[in-house]
């Protein structure tokens, strides 16, 4: 796995920056045409004094200076690729080494080469009633006249489902958070759309009372919001009602002002309903002559059946480039910066293996219980062996004189519900780099903590000099990369260290990466990130078909089986620390959960 694809804009002008740099060293290319291709760009290419400011420098000597001019010259900004992905450098490494090169991004990620995949299908044209895809920019000018480079293009992005807790909660917010940064398109509009009637103002009015995000404190917000606002509307409708996307398509077109339309739908509203949104909006309110895109929301199905089932219903009206699957812990700062952790430090590399981690931790904890969303399932995903998984439900607690409901008290849920709050499983990896490695999984609602972290814990040090100077127990005093995800982001090692003095006596300390301490730029919201991503077409943090089959295949058969045999989860008090199965399941790997520990 590699940090920027060829199909991210990074990616993108790193094959660029291949291409031309090996056609004009003589390197034989692919393509014969790429010398022309690199002349053409080059009579193409100009330079705007923000360019200037953005452009690459070229840094090493093996690189050709005709190439390290052509390469300053891209016009990035009228490229309509997005500020965040453009390279602060660009060096190529000596020939004798093997590596190619590498673009350094602005924000400090790093784009590499990898095989290249083919990704943009997103333009759609409207064919006898058929929607069909128009596959290069070339194409849709051809045929709508249009260019995609120019910036006269407009996206509406349409929240179907406005009226519900998702699109309070956190698209309006990320929505306006983005359009605060600077980052949405000049000609943008968005249109709630839900059956709930309401005027305009009563849109803005919701949205505005659910403002709630980072942005908040911050200046001029007062100002930006009441210009976001103005370009927010609302269409009541029903989901399955063709007539009613084909009146939403026309106050779509009114605000699009005859410009090259692009509409991204975002569908927050119940998996049961979205394929009749989907077929509806596809066949009477997507675009013309611009990309239409999807944004699905989990659940993706329940099983490999369903997905399979909802996947191709979603293709009868959707390319599978249009479908964005979203799981928004994918937006999440810290995933995004997994690859980056592992494959840009080389302490990391000799060390990535099943001869130095003895488990995997993967733990993702909310303090609240389901609060009137009881109605979905929940924590459904299970490994392969049932031995290897522990289910759980939340019952009541009274604590300090408050009573914590059951998960069958809430009013979404049915009295006798088996359905579990709470999941723990051990995988395993059968490979060669991380045989016998558990991989130790749980997630749960209403416990003791809200928290989502990877922890990597290490072996022992063979034959440790100073086992007898640790004061803690030694099985707990190997290493251990954290990795907390939320709250309160911070990546740390914990280490074993001597504690000052005249004595020898260890400890275990952390190395400490806190990111509120380190980085004084707050961390967007996984949303906005993804939003964004959307509206780019950068599909790189969205699931895929593929992804989706593969992952339900390692789930459903165990799922098949907790449901066949009922089994029963196990209760644990509202704010616990979950089911005591769970910690038998990892003791059988001879794991301890890291989070439960006196010091975490
Ligand atoms: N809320 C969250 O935190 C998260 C939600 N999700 C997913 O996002 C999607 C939206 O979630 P959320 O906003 O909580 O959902 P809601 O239950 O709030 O539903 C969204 C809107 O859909 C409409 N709706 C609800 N039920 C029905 C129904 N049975 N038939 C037709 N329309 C209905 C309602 O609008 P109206 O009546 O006005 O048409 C409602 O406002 C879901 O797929 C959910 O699984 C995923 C992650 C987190
Ligand atoms: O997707 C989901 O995530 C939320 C938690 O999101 P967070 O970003 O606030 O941690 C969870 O409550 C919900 O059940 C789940 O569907």
């Amino acid at each position: 796995m590699f940090v920027g694809s060829h199909s991210s804009p990074a990616g993108k002008i790193y094959d660029e920056y291949v291409e031309r740099s090996r056609s004009l060293r003589g390197v034989p290319c692919p393509s014969s045409t790429l010398q022309e291709k690199a002349e053409q760009s080059k009579a193409e290419l100009n330079l705007t004094h923000e360019d200037k400011r953005l452009t690459a420098i070229v840094q090493d000597e093996p690189v050709n200076e005709e190439i390290k001019q052509q390469f300053q010259r891209i016009n990035f900004s009228s490229s309509g690729i997005s500020k965040r992905f453009l390279p602060a450098k660009l060096f190529s490494q000596s020939r004798k080494n093997s590596y190619h090169g590498v673009v350094l991004m602005q924000d400090g990620a790093v784009a590499m080469p990898v095989n290249p995949v083919e990704n943009e299908a997103s333009f759609k044209k409207v064919k006898d009633g058929l929607l069909s895809s128009i596959t290069s920019a070339e194409e849709l000018k051809e045929t709508a006249g249009f260019d995609v480079n120019k910036d006269e293009s407009t996206v509406s992005i349409t929240v179907v489902g406005a009226s519900g807790d998702l699109a309070k909660k956190k698209i309006f917010p990320a929505l306006f958070a983005l359009y605060y940064e600077d980052c949405l398109p000049k000609h943008f509009t968005v249109f709630g759309y839900a059956r709930s009637k309401m005027t305009d103002a009563e849109l803005r009015n919701m949205v505005s009372k659910t403002l709630t995000c980072r942005i908040d404190k911050r200046e001029n917000c007062g100002e930006k919001m009441d210009q976001f606002l103005k370009r927010c509307f609302y269409d009541s409708g029903q989901y399955d009602s063709e007539e009613n996307f084909t009146q939403l398509d026309k106050k779509l077109k009114e605000h699009e002002g005859g410009r090259l339309s692009n509409r991204l739908f975002y569908l927050s509203i119940p998996p049961n309903i979205f394929i009749d949104a989907v077929r509806c909006a596809s066949m009477s309110a997507s675009s013309a002559n611009g990309w239409t895109r999807v944004i699905v929301e989990k659940p993706f199905g329940r099983d490999s059946e369903s997905s399979a089932a909802l996947t191709k219903a979603l293709k009868q009206y959707l390319e599978e480039d249009q479908i964005f699957r979203i799981d928004h812990y994918l937006g999440k700062e810290l995933v995004e910066n997994l690859s980056v952790l592992r494959f840009s430090n080389l302490i990391f590399e000799p060390l990535w293996s099943r001869q130095y981690i003895r488990n995997v931790q993967l733990i993702f904890s909310e303090d609240f219980g389901t609060e009137g969303r009881g109605g979905s399932k929940f924590y459904d995903q299970g490994p392969i062996r049932l031995e290897d998984v522990v289910i759980g439900q939340y019952k009541s607690h009274i604590k300090g004189g408050i009573t914590y409901p059951a998960y069958t008290d809430d009013k979404t849920v049915p009295k006798d519900s088996l359905t579990p709050t709470f999941a723990a499983a051990a995988l395993f990896i059968d490979n060669a780099r991380w045989d016998g490695v558990p991989f130790l999984m749980k997630a749960g609602k209403a416990l003791h903590s809200k928290r989502a972290e990877i922890r990597v814990q290490f072996r022992h040090v063979p034959g440790n000099l100073y086992n007898r100077n640790f004061g803690t127990d030694l099985d707990r005093a190997t290493n251990e990369l954290v990795i907390r995800v939320q709250p309160d982001e911070a990546i740390y090692l914990k280490i074993n260290n001597k504690v000052p003095g005249l004595g020898m006596r260890l400890d275990r300390s952390n190395l400490n990466l806190h990111y509120a301490a380190r980085y004084s730029k707050e961390i967007p919201d996984a949303y906005e990130r993804l939003l964004l991503d959307a509206i780019e077409g950068e599909r790189r943090l969205f699931i895929r078909s593929d992804e989706l089959d593969a992952a339900w295949s390692l789930f459903t058969p165990v799922l098949k089986e907790l449901e066949e045999k009922k089994i029963i989860p196990e209760y644990y008090p509202y704010g616990s620390r979950g089911p005591v199965g769970a910690h038998y399941l990892a003791a059988r790997y001879n794991v301890k959960w890291g989070d439960l520990g006196a010091e975490q």
